[in-house]
């Protein structure tokens, strides 16, 4: 486990240690030494967007499957950990920006709903420690919607802003526009909104607590062991 002291990894760690089907082989957190992994068949990555590159380098090159829910990787990223498999025939990485369940569902559904509405955007709501803005979550469903509005051949829809005081539209991610609340309470929840003819479609996912993702996680690292290469996404791992 990498980033064994967090929110995540401790949550991670306890889930492995009550899987009758698994050994928690080693935990590492910022600093410590990675070679204590090097026995593991499968590590699990919580850690930071500016650290996870290098751990999976690491672990790609010690022949060590890697399950990964740290966010913060763009299409240039993944192109990376593609080109670090690529000598390693067999070997799986699974990248996932969200593991529960219902936040999986939820792009899902909103990936199918984005070909009957022009306009929509992402609202993505967590807790006030998180590092990163806007949420891996959120990036990915804006992209799955923006991928599934080119596909129904729908331009964004129209929106009449001319005058507006910087970042109040949220942040543009393939032309989704999405935007972050951070509150102490909160743990991680977003809301993808549509706007049609007389009406709006809203769907939202909320994850009151770390164990939401605890059975996507354990899922991911029973997986990736018949799964080489690059899968990024529950989705796939799930077959929705
Ligand atoms: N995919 C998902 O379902 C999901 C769910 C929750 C959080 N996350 C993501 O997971 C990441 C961690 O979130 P968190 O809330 O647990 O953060 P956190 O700050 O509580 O924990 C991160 C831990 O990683 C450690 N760390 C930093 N650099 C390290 C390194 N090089 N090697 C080993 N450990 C290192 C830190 O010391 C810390 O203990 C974030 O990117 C977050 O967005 C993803
Ligand atoms: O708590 C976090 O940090 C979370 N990060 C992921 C994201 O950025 O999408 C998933 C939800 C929780």
């Amino acid at each position: 486990m990498l980033g064994a002291q967090g929110r995540m990894g401790s949550t991670v760690a306890n889930a492995v240690e009550g899987a009758a089907d698994m050994k928690l082989v080693g935990t590492v957190d910022a600093g410590e030494d990675r070679s204590r992994l090097d026995e593991a068949e499968v590590a699990v990555d919580f850690t930071h967007p500016e650290a996870v590159m290098d751990n999976l380098r690491y672990l790609i090159e010690h022949d060590i499957r890697a399950v990964v829910g740290t966010t913060g990787f763009t299409e240039d990223r993944l192109e990376t950990v593609r080109g670090w498999l690529a000598g390693k025939p067999g070997l799986g990485v699974l990248i996932a920006p969200n593991f529960a369940l219902g936040a999986v569902l939820a792009m899902r559904f909103a990936q199918q709903a984005a070909r009957f509405y022009a306009s929509a955007e992402v609202i993505e709501l967590h807790h006030n420690r998180k590092a990163d803005a806007p949420s891996g979550t959120a990036a990915h469903t804006a992209r799955l919607l923006a991928r599934a509005r080119r596909e129904a051949g729908l331009e964004p829809g129209p929106d009449a802003t001319t005058s507006e005081v910087d970042g109040a539209r949220g942040a543009l991610i393939d032309d989704v526009r999405v935007h972050a609340v951070r509150l102490p309470g909160l743990v991680a929840h977003e809301e993808i909104l549509f706007g049609g003819e007389g009406e709006t479609l809203t769907i939202r996912h909320d994850s009151m607590d770390r164990t939401s993702f605890m059975p996507g996680v354990l899922l991911g690292v029973r997986e990736v062991l018949r799964r080489p290469g690059l899968t990024v996404g529950l989705e796939n791992v799930l077959e929705l």
